[in-house]
């Protein structure tokens, strides 16, 4: 494989990547690099942990090298806690250059952030939702001369899913000249390729990873069938086991919502696990602590949910769980993604309740691999499945008399306002789509019962017109 000097890099950049051990070019980097360099637009989809952040770091400190003004490349991500550490490598590997970046994500201060925006860093890596309120409501700063626009984690930052970045992002694509370079990244891009071709419009250069399993070989992936009441036995016992089999350990554990990553931390603390949450109704310097105090090991567990699935790269996590199956393959991807990071190996265990078995075999379908069944000492569970349900449903009365729902419902109705929408329109929408589904489930029901009951009838025809003629015929011999 060659080298990043024979790449097309400098040997100023060469040697400071060194310094960080990214000695030689993985992959997704060796393919990535040249057209990029060579003004390319460029569309990278590597596996996790492959690699893909410096594949764009390095071309664009190059070529900011050569002509360093401000504001010159924009990164968008769909995290917080992923744009910080995006701007991380920027500013380690572009020390050299006396580099100048500028995180612009939500929960932190926005009249601070507008004043580093004027003063025109080289690098602004932001999430899309305050980047889009700054453009809206500042006019101190402009995007228009940037040179480079990186779409990190592009297909989710394209997907209309629960956090909808389609509109802020049509203010910050708005916001860019038209003659820019665009490089997308993502462990999964496939699903979004058409619309990410429309936005890298300059001779696209396209790169998958030819290797047909899609999460990489140093992971070992197994699931663990479980009923849906005793998981929280299971989850105990499998932490329990790793704490007493390994002296250096860390696990993330994700789970679907808020309220359960919550109530699982506590739980586990109960139980003297030094554990630790990470979500999305937390304040973004708790959020940012957590994430401190687990990467720096004092807590050796983190529950989060999918806020931290992607893209997040803390070297020393040897255990992914999956409290919940994750109901897309590409969830389950990028959460397993967050071990087995750049060589290392890692192991994934996915908790699976009898109702969950047809989401195993999608990800299995998609992942090209099988998931090897994880076998657990069942009698061990056993002995502790009371403690545990007793801790769990006291965890649960100590958070409701927290009005965790209570706040939940109002982040959410701030969420809307903030969104130019109202609340009281948006709840008689929603409870006028649950009336129609419901009707249209018990029309759908109806229509199942009364194909089900001709359906019987017919059969009951069949059977008796087949039985006349050896009734007629008993009835002759008689
Ligand atoms: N050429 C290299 N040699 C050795 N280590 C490298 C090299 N390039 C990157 N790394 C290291 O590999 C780790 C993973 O890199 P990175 O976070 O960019 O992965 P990724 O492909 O973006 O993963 P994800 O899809 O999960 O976001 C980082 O710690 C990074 O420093």
């Amino acid at each position: 494989m060659s080298s990043f000097r024979e790449l097309g890099l400098p040997a100023w950049l060469a040697e400071q990547a060194q310094q960080l051990g990214i000695g030689r070019p993985t992959p997704v980097q060796a393919a990535c690099i040249p057209p990029i360099l060579q003004g390319r637009d460029c569309m990278g989809c590597a596996k996790t942990g492959s690699g893909k952040t410096a594949a764009f770091v390095l071309p664009i400190l190059q070529k900011l090298s050569e002509e360093p003004y401000g504001i010159f490349c924009l990164v968008v991500t769909p995290t917080r806690e992923l744009a910080y550490q995006i701007a991380e490598q920027f500013r380690v590997l572009g020390k050299p250059l006396g580099l100048k970046d500028c995180i612009i994500v939500g929960g932190m201060d926005m009249v601070a952030q507008a004043l580093e925006l004027s003063h025109k860093p080289h690098v602004v890596v932001a999430t899309p939702g305050r980047l889009a309120d700054h453009l809206r409501s500042s006019n101190t700063f402009s995007l228009r001369k940037i040179k480079f626009l990186v779409l990190d984690e592009a297909d989710r930052l394209l997907e209309q899913d629960c956090a909808d970045f389609t509109k802020d992002l049509e203010v910050i694509l708005g916001a860019v000249p038209a003659t820019r370079q665009t490089l997308l990244f993502s462990a999964t891009l496939t699903d979004t390729l058409k619309e990410l071709k429309s936005l890298a419009m300059n001779k696209p250069f396209f790169w998958e990873s030819q290797a047909e399993v899609r999460t990489v070989d140093e992971l070992v992936q197994h699931y663990l069938l479980v009923p849906e009441k005793v998981k929280d036995a299971y989850l105990v016992h499998l932490i329990q086991t790793f704490q007493d089999e390994h002296e250096d350990w860390s696990i993330i554990i994700f789970t679907s919502t808020c309220k359960n990553c919550q109530i699982l931390t506590m739980m586990l603390r109960r139980f003297n696990f030094p554990s630790v949450a990470l979500h999305s109704m937390m304040k973004q310097k708790q959020r940012f602590a957590a994430l401190a105090r687990f990467k720096s090991s004092v807590f050796k567990i983190l529950i989060a949910t999918d806020v931290a699935s992607r893209g997040l790269d803390i070297p020393t996590v040897q255990v992914v769980i999956n409290y919940n199956t994750p109901g897309l393959p590409k969830i389950y991807i990028h959460r397993v993604g967050r071990t087995a990071r750049a060589g290392r190996h890692g192991l994934a265990i996915t908790l699976v309740t009898q109702y969950d078995i047809h989401l195993v075999h999608a990800i299995e379908q998609q992942i090209k691999t099988k998931l090897q069944e994880f076998s657990v000492e069942e009698r061990a569970v056993l002995r502790i499945l009371t403690q545990v349900n007793v801790t769990r449903r006291e965890c649960e009365i100590k958070l409701e008399a927290t009005d965790f729902d209570e706040k939940k419902e109002i982040n959410k109705r701030k969420q809307m306002i903030l969104e130019g929408k109202d609340p009281e329109l948006e709840a008689k929408r929603k409870a006028e789509l649950a009336k129609i589904k419901k009707k249209n489930k018990q029309f759908r029901a109806r229509v199942q019962q009364t194909l089900q009951e001709k359906k019987q009838h017919q059969l009951k025809r069949k059977l008796q017109k087949k039985a006349q003629p050896q009734q007629r015929q008993v009835a002759k011999e008689k």
